[in-house]
């Protein structure tokens, strides 16, 4: 039984974190249904064997699609590993993903330790 639909997003710079925090919630991960943006998503395929739907890369619109399926209730929570250090070149997508948690409540992680208290939370049934 899937236990929840949680999107999985990160960039470049934030990519091996997400990796480990995949790892560190792999039970509780492999139970979900996870959609990421495409370089994420290749890369937790790979390296720590989830099954997930990716999705397109960030800059060529995966953040869009991952917004418009959560606007539709089709994503029940988002970890969003972002780089704040680093101009993006769709940072206009990923403020509207980030809009798009807010208009629809949706639980977003935007850093580890929130990510961590979120999955937590998650896999305790909450
Ligand atoms: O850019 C991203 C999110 O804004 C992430 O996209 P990738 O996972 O394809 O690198």
């Amino acid at each position: 039984m899937t236990a929840c639909r949680i999107a999985l997003i990160s960039h470049d710079k934030k990519k091996d974190d997400m990796v480990a925090l995949a790892r560190e919630f792999l039970d509780f991960l492999g139970r979900c249904q996870i959609c990421a943006t495409g370089t994420t998503g290749g890369r937790l395929q790979r390296e720590v064997g989830l099954v997930v739907e990716s999705m397109l890369s960030g800059p060529l619109g995966g953040d869009l699609q991952i917004g418009a399926r959560l606007a539709v209730g089709g994503v029940d929570a988002v970890v969003f590993l972002r780089d704040p250090m680093t101009p993006q070149p769709h940072e206009p997508d990923i403020n509207a993903l980030v809009r798009a948690c807010d208009v629809h409540d949706i639980p977003c992680a935007t850093n580890l330790a929130s990510a961590r208290l979120l999955l937590k939370q998650l896999q305790s049934g909450g």
